[in-house]
C-alpha cells in the first residue's frame, strides 16, 4: 500500500504552480464525443481521474493522445459501447458520459459514478432533465439506460444547484432540436469553461455563468482546441497551505477572481493576500483569529475546501464554525485531525474547531479527496512525522503533489508499506 510520509515544520517558500482544473478537465473530455472530428485540450491535470476517463474514452472506440498534459480525443470512431461497471465506479464524473453519449448517439448505458462518499450525492436532477428533453431513462442493476428516438430542447428548472446536472444538461441538448432553458442552472467558472469548449465546437449556448442558460440546438459539432482554466480548489488549497505553513508563498496560474471566497475569509482571519494577474502572495502569516464559515454554491464558499481550511481553523486563536450546507457527512476529516491533537466536534453539518493547538504527526487516513488535502496541510504543520493512507483518494485530484511540495522545501515522500499497518477503525 502506497502512504505519504511527511516530516512536518519545515518553512515552506516560493512558487508552486496550479494545474488545470480538474472539475473542467472531467467535463471537457467526455464533450469530446460530441465533435465529428478530433478536440484537442490542453493543460489537463495529471490525475487519476483523467487518466480514468481516456481509458474509458478508448473503451468506447476513442484515439487518444495524452502527452505533457495536452490531450487529443479523436471522436470519430467511437460507439454507444454499454459502460455498465468498472472504471465508472472510480470516479464521480463519469455521470458525464450520459449526457455526452445520449447526445451523439441517443442511447447509452452508464453504470452509477463513484467518486468521494460525502453523505448522500443523487444524480435525479440530471434524469429529470434528460427526460426532458425525451429520453427514456431507467435504473437496471446500478446502471442507468437512456434512449431517445429523438432529443428535444426543453425547459427544465433545477430543485437543487447543481454542477453536475447543469453540465450534463448542457453536453445532451446542445445537439438536440430546438431551444433548450436551464433555470437555476449552478454558476461555477468550470460551467463556463465547458461551455466554452463547446461553443468553439459549434454549439449555440447563452448565458453560463448566470442562473440561466439557453441553447439552441445545431446539427453537428466539429473539433476545435481549447485550453483549460486553472484549478481554483489546488489553488485555494495552497492558498489555505500558505497560511498555515508559508513563510512567503506564491501560487501560480491562478484566478483570483475564482477564489475570492477564500481570500475574503483569509484576510478576515487575519492573513495578507496579494492578488495580482495570474498569482496570489501569501507572506507568512502571524496571528490567526478564528472566522465561522458556511459553504454556498458558487461564488460563495466552496464545500470544497471546506475541509482543509479546517486544518487552518486549528491554528486559528478562538472557536470556529465550519457548516457545509452541500454534503452531509463532509467532516470525516475530523476524526483524522483529532488523532493529530486537533480540538474537533462534529455536530450535524457543522463542525466546531478550538485553537490554536499544535498537532502531532500520527497515522491518518484520506477517506475522501479534500479530506486527504487537509492531512496534508496538518502533516506540514504538525510536529514529527505523519503518515496518510489511502492517499488513491488524493491523486484523485492532485497532479505530481509531491514534487510540487517538495519544490517550495516540504519534507514529503511516497512510500510503499505492508497493509498490516493499515487503520481500520
Ligand atoms: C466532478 C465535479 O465537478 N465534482 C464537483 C461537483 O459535484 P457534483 O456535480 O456531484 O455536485 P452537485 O453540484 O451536483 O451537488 C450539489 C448538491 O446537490 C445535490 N444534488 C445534485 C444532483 C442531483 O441530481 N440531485 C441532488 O440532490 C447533491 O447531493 C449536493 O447536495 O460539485 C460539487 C459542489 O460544488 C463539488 O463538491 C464537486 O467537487
Ligand atoms: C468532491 C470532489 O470530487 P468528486 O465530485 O469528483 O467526488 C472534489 O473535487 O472535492
Amino acid at each position: 500500500m502506497d502512504v505519504y510520509k511527511i516530516k512536518g515544520g519545515n518553512p515552506l517558500q516560493g512558487t508552486i504552480k496550479v494545474s488545470g482544473a480538474k472539475n473542467s478537465a472531467v467535463a471537457l473530455i467526455p464533450a469530446s464525443i460530441l465533435a465529428d472530428s478530433p478536440v484537442t485540450i490542453d493543460g489537463l491535470p495529471e490525475i487519476s481521474d483523467v487518466f480514468t476517463l481516456q481509458a474509458l474514452l478508448e473503451d468506447i472506440g476513442g484515439k487518444v493522445d495524452f502527452q505533457n498534459g495536452n490531450m487529443t480525443i479523436d471522436p470519430t470512431e467511437m460507439i454507444a459501447m454499454p459502460l455498465p461497471n468498472g472504471k465508472v465506479k472510480k470516479l464521480r464524473a463519469s455521470y458525464y458520459l450520459m449526457g455526452a453519449m445520449l447526445g451523439r448517439f441517443k442511447h447509452a448505458a452508464i453504470g452509477l459514478p463513484g467518486g468521494c462518499h460525502l453523505g448522500p450525492r443523487p444524480i435525479d436532477q440530471h434524469i429529470k432533465g434528460f427526460e426532458a428533453l425525451g429520453a427514456k431513462v431507467t435504473n437496471e442493476h446500478g446502471a442507468i439506460y437512456l434512449r431517445a428516438d429523438e432529443l428535444r430542447g426543453a425547459k427544465i428548472y433545477l430543485d437543487v444547484v447543481s454542477v453536475g446536472a447543469t453540465i450534463n444538461i448542457m453536453l445532451a441538448a446542445v445537439l438536440a432540436k430546438g431551444r433548450t432553458i436551464i433555470e437555476n442552472a449552478a454558476k461555477e467558472p468550470e460551467i463556463i469553461d465547458v461551455a466554452t469548449l463547446l461553443t468553439n465546437m459549434g454549439a449555440n449556448i447563452k448565458g453560463a455563468g448566470t442562473n440561466v442558460i439557453r441553447i439552441e440546438g445545431v446539427e453537428k459539432l466539429h473539433g476545435t482546441k481549447h485550453t483549460i482554466i486553472p484549478d481554483r480548489i489546488e489553488a485555494g488549497t495552497f492558498m489555505i497551505m500558505a497560511a498555515a505553513a508559508g513563510d512567503g508563498i506564491t501560487i501560480d496560474n491562478v484566478i483570483p477572481f475564482h477564489v475570492e471566497a477564500l481570500t475574503a475569509k483569509l484576510r478576515e482571519m487575519g492573513v495578507t493576500v496579494e492578488e495580482r494577474e495570474e498569482q496570489i502572495f501569501i507572506p507568512k502569516a502571524n496571528k490567526l483569529q478564528a472566522v465561522d464559515v458556511k459553504t454556498l454554491v458558487y461564488p460563495g464558499f466552496p464545500t470544497d475546501l471546506q475541509q482543509p481550511f479546517s486544518v487552518l481553523l486549528t491554528q486559528a486563536e478562538g472557536s470556529s464554525v465550519i457548516s457545509d450546507t452541500i454534503y452531509s457527512a463532509r467532516f470525516k476529516q475530523i476524526d483524522e485531525l483529532r488523532r493529530m491533537n486537533a480540538d474537533g466536534k462534529v455536530e450535524g453539518q457543522s463542525v466546531l474547531l478550538s485553537g490554536p493547538t499544535p498537532l502531532e504527526g500520527a497515522t491518518v487516513r484520506a477517506s475522501d479527496l479534500r479530506a486527504g488535502a487537509a492531512l496534508v496541510i496538518a502533516g506540514l504543520i504538525a510536529k514529527g512525522e505523519t503518515e496518510i493512507q489511502e492517499i488513491v483518494h488524493i491523486e484523485r485530484g492532485y497532479s505530481s503533489i509531491i514534487e510540487k511540495l517538495r519544490g517550495i522545501g516540504a519534507d514529503i515522500r511516497k512510500e510503499t508499506v505492508a497493509e498490516n499497518a493499515v487503520i481500520t477503525e
